[in-house]
């Protein structure tokens, strides 16, 4: 347990000299994971794992309550539902809900195939979003996974359907689309509007405490995680008034989302994603950047 506490960055989360949360987030081997989930003198009450997903920059969260082993995943792609699959299998995991943060152009859920696959998942989105799911979030909603659980805060702009997932204890944010780090969601189609999305992000997530970790569903830059503090002080989108957030929205000038044209994957168990002339490796969750020309 001490070589865990020792990896662990987020494990002692304060807020106003209070502990607000046994969470953190795992960088390490799952091998350890296991370990952790079967010693009784575990003192994290939940964990969380970041996954990767190559072609759409995706990143999918597993939570898990370590007691009961329940578990949810947030925004699976359909491209990684069996490697997902494979590893809450190896963790001995109970996958309660998979629950989509909205709905959109750039990547294909994976959560209608995992309810085939597995027995009694439920698959979960926001009643907003125009898309068909076991569970039709809104406002306040719960999704429970043991003692654990995630709120749901509506966040549109992005789309209609873009919800923000919220740990029970304000440690932890899960943006979806709508906060990217040092960005957020763009409006230009797909029932995108600036204005909303602007009123979403300050009312629904700002108002979160400053050391709530942030986590997107995407970034092409590998980065991994912010909080809202910084996300406040320092998203230049985001720190400036209404009118110049829109005017900067209306003329971003993004290509259409695409796919990312080269990817490595080797027998060292190297996870390699490229963007532009970097290379972002993932070994064994340790982020890897690396400078190569094409
Ligand atoms: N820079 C990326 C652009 C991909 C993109 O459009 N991503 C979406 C989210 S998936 S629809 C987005 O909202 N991006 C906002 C942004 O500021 O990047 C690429 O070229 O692949």
């Amino acid at each position: 347990m001490t070589q865990f506490a020792a990896t662990c960055p987020h494990h002692s989360l304060t807020h106003n000299n209070k502990t607000i949360g046994s969470m953190c987030i795992i960088t390490t081997r799952s091998f350890l994971l296991i370990k952790i989930l079967q010693s009784h003198s575990c003192a994290l009450t939940c964990f969380t794992l970041q996954l990767f997903e190559l072609e759409s920059c995706t990143y999918t969260y597993l939570l898990a309550d370590t007691e009961t082993k329940e578990a949810v995943l947030i925004d699976p792609v359909l491209e990684t539902v069996d490697r997902d699959l494979k590893l809450i299998h190896e963790l001995g995991l109970n996958l309660k809900v998979a629950v989509n943060t909205h709905c959109h152009a750039d990547h294909v859920t994976g959560t209608g195939i995992m309810r085939k696959k597995v027995v009694g998942l439920k698959s979960a989105i926001s009643k907003f979003s125009g898309a068909s799911a076991d569970i039709q979030l809104s406002e306040g909603d719960k999704i429970t996974f043991g003692k654990q659980y995630l709120t749901v805060r509506e966040t549109p702009g992005h789309t209609d359907g873009c919800v923000t997932l919220v740990l029970a204890d304000q440690s932890m944010a899960f943006t979806g689309d709508a906060l990217l780090i040092r960005g957020c969601g763009r409006t230009d189609f797909q029932q995108g509007c600036a204005k909303t999305l602007y009123q979403s992000i300050h009312e629904k997530i700002f108002t979160l405490p400053d050391e709530c970790l942030v986590y997107p569903a995407h970034d092409y830059l590998g980065r991994t995680v912010s909080t809202v503090g910084e996300e406040r002080k320092f998203n230049p989108r985001l720190t400036k008034n209404l009118d110049e957030f829109m005017d900067i929205m209306k003329n971003l000038n993004l290509p259409k989302p695409k796919k990312i044209g080269i990817n490595i994957i080797d027998n060292t168990n190297l996870y390699c994603a490229s963007y532009q002339k970097v290379i972002y490796c993932f070994f064994e969750n340790v982020k890897i950047s690396i400078k190569i020309s094409i």
